[in-house]
């Protein structure tokens, strides 16, 4: 390991746990404040911990350093990284990483060590960060500490640093440490010997690992003994069959996933629990599919051109391959909006990854949920190879329609309304649902088309009256001309090139930027309830707005949300408008606030949502399904508002409808 610096004492004055690595690994680099004096230190640490992995603490000397680590190390790696603020985001991170409990302890300021101990010993979770703000501290404290069953001595310190501000272990002491927590004081003994002064004591329980590449080192007979304990601990399930679930809008697919995520954690820490989209990976609290597999933009256009999974992987970033591999439980909800040729591509990275090229998506047990009478891309998943080998025509199709139970005239008209099949009775009560432009003004509005939607949103701000903040976009474009880069990022990107917002302004997240931090994914919608001044990207003062989020849960979280760096896919000079003898690749990137304006949606945005009033216009519809899916969002006949209606807009696509009809249907236990 690099060498460390020199010791100084931790200041209390600092934050405790400032940052975390996330999402990535398959264990977390929790970074704690402690006095380093320089950056080389700092550097030198950040170092290290890229090349371990583990569960480690880092120690920086104040959030700003740790900030700033985390930035850096986020541009040299190609990953998504996040600071922590605070103790209880930096315990939820870890929680959700390692799908358990952990309780992080700012011993710092715990002024007696009774109290310490006190607080140490309530702890029964099973992954264990303790900081300790010095050595002595922690020498004394370490006899009195009661730990998991299966817990073992590390070290503290490491060789090199002599009076080290900060403990971290070298690979070897890593091996023991991943199944480790302090139990003997003789280790410490041990240590003392080597490093006089580690600031910081890195402590965990193992977070089950199933395979190599998730980090665990290679050497050892003590690694052999700990993976067979793990092994009796956490048995490796054989996988189970692949189960595909579907139903009518609002049958409770999303809802059934909700329910059986905790027990699937429990299962496999390292599920994929992921949606088709951001809104409804927002609604099932879990990822997106593409950032769960690290599907940046060049992978997936790679992947749409029939490059080899090999390829295609070697574009994923690190941690996500890990991830892939360490997985055994994927979870996919709203699979109907993955199409034919992706999903054949994510079943071959998968056996790539995970090294077993004979087992459809590499071996993971998939729960797949969806609904193809809903929106799909032209192409549909079930005409993928992999499904087949996977389902067949097997699917546990939910009946009940929970979302419209209570408006039982209601749900028999959609269910015509779904194959197309609707009475002139259902005609006629869809067109009492026409207002003229007049609708009460918390309904959402959903259009069918994002211009649509775009033009309604200006009109909704305009009417507020407020003062306006002009949010320009940073564009960055390589040698591609800015007017070129524009038009790229544009069709490319989420984000606008323009944001104008004032207070009451509703906005929606269009990136997972605050998800691992504060549980705002993209989709979650938010409210502009003031703005804070700050330092802009080139160091100018900005105004920032602060956005009130509510969660799915029904939580209200507010944050102030800052500028992110939206990257597009590659392009090639010649697709960006150059000669050919321009014809490099780039990948141009947007520096904008990730939020849109949100008082209203396209209807493929609003599928998987529940909404309490909408607003909707129809006259655009141009897919299979739209009106279907736009009208049964709301639970019932009396809160929906149209803007117009039209028999003629009422289509379904045969192919989905005999897929649905010709299913066999399975018990879902
Ligand atoms: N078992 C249940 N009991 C009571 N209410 C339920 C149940 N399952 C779902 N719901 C309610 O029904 C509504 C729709 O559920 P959910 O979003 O899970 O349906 P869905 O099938 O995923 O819908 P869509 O196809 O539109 O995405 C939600 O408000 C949910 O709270």
């Amino acid at each position: 390991m690099d060498s460390l610096p020199q010791s100084t004492s931790m200041s209390p004055a600092y934050a405790p746990f400032i940052g975390c690595r996330w999402p990535g690994t398959l264990s977390a680099s929790l970074v704690c404040a402690v006095d380093l004096p320089s950056r080389e230190g700092r550097q030198a640490l950040a170092r290290h911990v890229w090349r371990e992995g583990g569960l480690e603490v880092m120690a920086f000397d104040s959030a700003d350093g740790a900030a700033s680590w985390v930035a850096r190390a986020a541009q040299q790696r190609s990953l998504s990284l996040r600071v922590a603020t605070s103790m209880r985001t930096t315990e939820r991170a870890v929680r959700a990483r390692a799908g358990r409990e952990c309780r992080v302890f700012d011993v710092a300021h715990v002024a007696d060590q009774n109290g310490l101990v006190a607080l140490i010993s309530k702890c029964k979770t099973s992954v264990f960060l303790k900081c300790f703000s010095t050595t002595e501290m922690a020498r004394s404290v370490a006899p009195a500490l009661r730990l998991p069953t299966g817990a073992r001595p590390i070290r503290v310190g490491s060789d090199r640093a002599s009076s080290g501000a900060a403990l971290t272990a070298s690979r070897d002491q890593g091996a023991s440490s991943r199944g480790a927590a302090l139990s003997s004081p003789q280790r410490w003994g041990d240590s003392r010997s080597q490093s006089d002064a580690g600031a910081v004591l890195r402590v965990s329980t193992p977070i089950t690992r199933r395979t190599r590449g998730v980090g665990a080192p290679s050497v050892g007979r003590a690694q052999g003994q700990r993976r067979s304990r793990l092994g009796q601990a956490q048995p490796r399930l054989p996988p189970s069959d692949p189960v595909f679930v579907t139903g009518d809008a609002g049958a409770g697919k999303t809802t059934l996933l909700k329910t059986v995520k905790r027990h699937l954690v429990e299962m496999d820490p390292f599920m994929g629990m992921c949606a088709t989209t951001g809104i409804a990976a927002c609604c099932l609290g879990g990822l997106t599919l593409h950032s769960w597999l690290g599907l940046v933009p060049s992978a997936v256009a790679a992947a749409a051109t029939g490059a080899s999974p090999s390829d295609v992987a070697a574009l994923l970033p690190v941690p996500a391959r890990r991830r892939i591999r360490a997985a055994r439980i994927l979870v996919i909800d709203e699979i109907s909006m993955l199409d034919t040729t992706l999903l054949d591509a994510i079943d071959g990275l998968c056996r790539f990854v995970r090294s077993t090229p004979t087992s459809p998506m590499g071996g993971l047990t998939v729960l797949f949920c969806g609904d193809f009478v809903q929106l799909a891309p032209g192409s549909f998943s079930f005409r993928a190879v992999v499904w087949k080998a996977l389902f067949g025509k097997r699917a546990v199709v939910l009946a009940t329609a929970h979302r419209h139970g209570g408006d039982p005239s209601y749900l028999g008209l959609l269910r015509r309304l779904r194959r197309a099949e609707l009475t002139e009775a259902d005609v006629l009560a869809l067109q009492s649902r026409v207002v003229d432009g007049v609708a009460p003004v918390d309904a959402v509005s959903l259009y069918a088309t994002v211009e649509e939607a775009r033009r309604h949103n200006q009109h909704r701000l305009g009417a507020l009256g407020k003062r306006t903040i002009t949010y320009v976009a940073e564009n960055f474009g390589g040698r591609l001309s800015s007017d070129a880069a524009r038009v790229v990022l544009d069709s490319l990107t989420p984000a606008p090139d323009s944001l104008v917002l004032c207070l009451n302004a509703a906005v929606l997240a269009v990136s997972n930027v605050y998800f691992h931090r504060h549980g705002v994914c993209s989709g979650c919608r938010g409210t502009v309830v003031g703005f804070q001044a700050s330092g802009g990207a080139q160091g100018e003062a900005e105004e920032l707005p602060m956005v009130e989020f509510k969660l799915p849960s029904g939580v209200l979280r507010r944050i102030v949300v800052s500028r992110t760096n939206f990257m597009a896919a590659t392009v090639t000079g010649d697709a960006a408008g150059h000669s050919s003898s321009h014809s490099s690749s780039y990948n141009p990137v947007r520096r904008q606030l990730p939020l849109v304006l949100g008082w209203a949606l396209t209807i493929h945005k609003a599928q998987g949502m529940t909404l309490e009033l909408a607003y909707v216009t129809l006259s655009c519809v141009f897919t299979f399904s739209m009106v279907y899916v736009a009208c049964s969002r709301v639970r019932s006949l009396g809160s929906l508002f149209l803007k117009t209606f039209d028999t003629s807009l009422v289509t379904v696509s045969r192919e989905a409808l005999s897929f649905h009809d010709e299913l066999d249907h399975v018990p879902l236990m």
